[in-house]
């Protein structure tokens, strides 16, 4: 007689059913939260809480916290939906591809009619969240950059020219400028320079991933940089958005947004980034661009922390 059935009918076979169940429920909810790409969508949500808090008051006891918190689920949804129109929209190349092939789409572990009504959903209440309880003007720019991301970068650029991520950097660059508009009402000069910073960021963020993804690119025709015009151009491109975000990180301290302890770090973390640069040129190794890759999302990370430590620090 098998397990199951000694077991059925005993407390223990109703233990053993509902976990099965709850196992089966616990892996449908993993797949739609991964559709939401939430290790991204983190980030996106930092840079966009350090707009948010820069443009606030400094003493904590007159930050606006339910509209931070309401523009937070605002942006966090759209986000989230974009990303889950990006899955389906992305659903054959992602299956061919070494690093995406296990996503839920292409894996059959969530339908396409559920992504799209999952995506909805997150749209709707993303709207719903921003207009009712934050303003207007952040709903029309996080729409934008829903719009930017999963209609224009994975509907229309990413199949068509090399410069796609360049161009689609706009749409994940948006979040600080959604963070003031949140909190202000406008989208003023300050915001537009954390706008800028993440704009060059984004080549030498995701390029060094598609050098070290390029075979898989080139078999599903997706036309990255390295795979058009060959690993060497695509270095020293990455060599010149380095130079270029390093150079956009001054810009806060130049005009008074952020004092020495912000640009200290920048500066140190600029060398970082320089670096890793320099060796995707002069020292090709296998894993270089992997390491530069890693390092591109602390750096993205530890530079805004750094922005909010400054913001905080007085007297210095
Ligand atoms: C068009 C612009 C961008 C492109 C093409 C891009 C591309 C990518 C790709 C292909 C990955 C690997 C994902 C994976 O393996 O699942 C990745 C990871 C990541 N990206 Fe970007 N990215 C862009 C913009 C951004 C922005 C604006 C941010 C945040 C401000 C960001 C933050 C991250 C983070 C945190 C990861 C790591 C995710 C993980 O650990 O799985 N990216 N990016
Ligand atoms: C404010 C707002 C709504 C912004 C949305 C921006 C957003 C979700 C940006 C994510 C950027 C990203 C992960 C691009 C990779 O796409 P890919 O298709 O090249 O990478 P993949 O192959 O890993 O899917």
């Amino acid at each position: 007689m098998s397990d199951e059935r000694v077991l059925a009918g005993s407390w223990r076979s109703r233990v053993l059913v509902q976990s099965r169940s709850l196992g089966l429920d616990f892996a449908v909810v993993q797949s739609y939260c991964e559709l939401t790409k939430p290790r991204v969508v983190s980030l996106l949500i930092f840079t966009a809480m350090v707009g948010m808090l820069l443009a606030s008051p400094a003493r904590m006891a007159d930050i606006h916290w339910t509209v931070i918190f309401w523009a937070n689920v605002g942006i966090a949804f759209a986000s989230g939906a974009a990303a889950a129109i990006n899955h389906v929209v992305d659903r054959q190349i992602d299956g061919q591809m070494r690093r995406t092939h296990a996503r839920p789409l292409p894996n059959d572990a969530i339908s396409v009619t559920g992504a799209l009504v999952f995506a909805t959903v997150l749209m709707a209440l993303s709207v719903l969240v921003l207009t009712v309880f934050v303003n207007e003007l952040t709903a029309i720019l996080t729409m934008a950059g829903l719009v930017g991301y999963a209609g224009i970068y994975t509907g229309f650029l990413k199949r068509r020219t090399p410069q796609n991520i360049v161009l689609g950097g706009a749409a994940g660059a948006i979040p600080p400028v959604l963070g003031w508009a949140a909190v202000t009402g406008h989208a003023p000069l300050a915001s537009w320079v954390l706008f800028l910073i993440i704009f060059l960021w984004t080549p030498a963020h995701f390029w060094p991933l598609a050098i070290y993804r390029r075979d898989d690119y080139a078999r599903v025709g997706i036309p990255m940089m390295p795979v058009t015009r060959g690993i060497r151009h695509t270095s020293w491109l990455i060599l010149g958005y380095t130079v270029a975000t390093v150079f956009a990180t001054q810009v806060p301290y130049m005009i008074g947004m952020a004092g020495k302890p912000y640009i200290i770090s920048a500066d140190i973390l600029g060398i970082g980034f320089l670096y890793h640069a320099l060796r995707l040129i002069y020292a090709p190794d296998r894993h270089n661009p992997m390491r530069m890759f890693g390092y591109s999302i602390a750096y993205l990370t530890i530079l805004f922390a750094a922005l909010l430590v400054d913001h905080y620090m007085v007297g210095l």
